[in-house]
């Protein structure tokens, strides 16, 4: 390329740059019954929460919350009778329940017990805050346990619910040397529905840690065999610097106690909990880490993602790419630039929100064609995707393919109109370079295709 040609390309990146900155669910009224059951649709799932409540005054306070967090599908019933109606009817989609201790047809818990029983997660709510009655319940396998005692608690009792809901995607790394403690504590987190992975002492959990990325929390006893656990803290957390794990530590040492809860903070853990412990406060803990590692996913997502089509943006593709070019250090790989032609007269001619519409739809087309690569969009209209460990010819015939098939797309932008969009694609191969140097390169190759005539794939093989 020549000097004229990448000066151009200098401005059009600069003009790229400003324009880029313009920026079933199912109802069911039973009534007279006040059982409440929730259909709320997650992704294509739907997932179904039980309440089961004889008090209208509580019902109604429920009923608004829950319509306000969960969603806005509710049904009522009072009765033992009716929650197992339900319960029958929505077994498969049960994701937990809301019971009250008392019902008329259900003085005792009878309920409760028959929710435990069928392995729904439950949280009891009762007027009685008698401690015996609290310890009968937790030891029968009930997740918690909320006393009536105003609108904070039926907030926090319906928080739970959706907790519990997604307590699935936390898999929790419980490490201690004593098998008594493992199973104690992983029985408090089954009421919970945590997945949850063993080990007997620091080596394993750091095999586990290496095997499955998916841990998002992990109690740690400190007395252990060999490695103890706050030079396991300290090596997780230098080695996993960047990975959403909530820890807790614990330990049975009373004598030096509050220098040990220092030293695991000071470590990177995030909670210190004495043995013994009491099962809600060790689920109370537990349950406030998911949180927080949840808020961090959460931010990472967002740091890391572009929000219209939830690809990945330019800083996250820099990154990632580079992580992944240097796991192909002596081979051919490839990067591709690709650009919508003539978006603005789309964006002129449809008006904005149809040109969103073009975006996400291309969007999706790279995600499911290149499901195996890292693709993101890294500018208005301008996408990349990195194709490690392959060589020019092969990227251009994968790139010419797309090519091909976004011409023939027909894209529904609503209001009846369909419109057919080209893009143009530059290609950078090399066997060396930083994704940055690539991603130039491949940007002058996207020039060319785009002053060539557009709808074209140019490639560059710079060995
Ligand atoms: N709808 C929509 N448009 C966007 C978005 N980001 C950038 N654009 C538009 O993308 C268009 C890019 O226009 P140009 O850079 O002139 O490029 P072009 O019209 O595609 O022409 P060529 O690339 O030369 O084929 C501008 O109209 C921007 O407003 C977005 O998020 N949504």
């Amino acid at each position: 390329m020549n000097t004229s040609q990448s000066a151009y390309c200098l401005e059009r990146r600069h003009d790229l740059r400003q324009s880029t900155t313009k920026k079933r669910p199912l109802v069911i009224n039973v009534l007279f019954l006040t059982t409440l059951s929730l259909y709320v649709l997650r992704g294509t799932a739907v997932v179904t929460y039980l309440v089961v409540e004889d008090d209208p005054v509580v019902s109604k306070i429920l009923k608004h919350i829950i319509r306000q967090s969960l969603g806005d599908h509710v049904v009522y019933a009072s009765t033992l009778q009716d929650a197992l109606y339900l319960l029958k009817q929505h077994r498969q989609t049960l994701a937990a329940a809301l019971v009250d201790v008392c019902l008329p047809d259900a003085p005792n818990g009878e309920a409760v017990d028959a929710i435990v029983t069928a392995g729904v997660p439950c949280v009891v709510l009762t007027a009685s805050n008698n401690e015996e009655t609290r310890q009968r319940f937790l030891q029968s396998g009930i997740a918690d346990y909320v006393t009536k005692d105003g609108r904070y608690w039926y907030l926090y009792a319906v928080k739970m619910l959706a907790r519990l809901e997604r307590n699935h995607l936390f898999p929790v790394l419980v490490v201690d040397d004593s098998k008594v403690c493992r199973n104690t504590m992983i029985r408090m987190l089954e009421t919970h529905r945590y997945p949850i992975i063993e080990a007997s002492s620091a080596e394993e959990a750091l095999e586990h840690l290496e095997k499955s990325p998916e841990i998002r929390i992990m109690v740690v006893e400190h007395e252990l065999p060999g490695m103890n656990g706050l030079e396991l803290v300290q090596m997780v957390r230098y080695k996993y610097s960047s990975r959403p794990i909530g820890i807790i530590a614990i330990s049975g040492v009373n004598c030096g106690r509050e220098q040990l809860t220092v030293d695991f903070i000071k470590s990177g853990a995030d909670d210190f909990l004495p043995k013994p412990f009491d099962h809600q406060e060790f689920t109370c803990r537990i349950t406030n880490s998911t949180l927080a590692t949840e808020a961090f996913i959460q931010l990472q997502e967002q740091a890391s993602k572009d929000y219209l089509t939830g690809m990945f943006n330019r800083r996250y593709f820099s990154k990632a790419a580079d992580e992944r070019l240097d796991k192909y250090n002596n081979v051919k790989n490839s990067m591709a630039l690709l650009d919508i032609d003539f978006f603005k007269k789309t964006n002129d001619e449809f008006g904005h929100q149809a040109g969103d519409i073009v975006l996400k739809t291309l969007s999706a087309e790279l995600l499911q064609t290149f499901s195996q690569l890292l693709s993101a969009r890294v500018g208005g209209e301008e996408f990349a995707i990195l194709m490690p460990g392959i060589n020019s010819s092969r990227a251009s015939a994968l790139m010419d393919g797309f090519r091909r098939h976004i011409e023939g797309l027909l894209i529904d932008v609503e209001d009846g109109d369909l419109l057919r969009i080209t893009v143009s694609i530059g290609i950078c191969t090399t066997s060396g370079g930083s994704a940055e140097q690539m991603f130039s390169v491949a940007d002058e190759c996207l020039y060319r295709a785009k002053l060539s005539g557009r709808n074209k794939v140019v490639s560059v093989d710079d060995d």
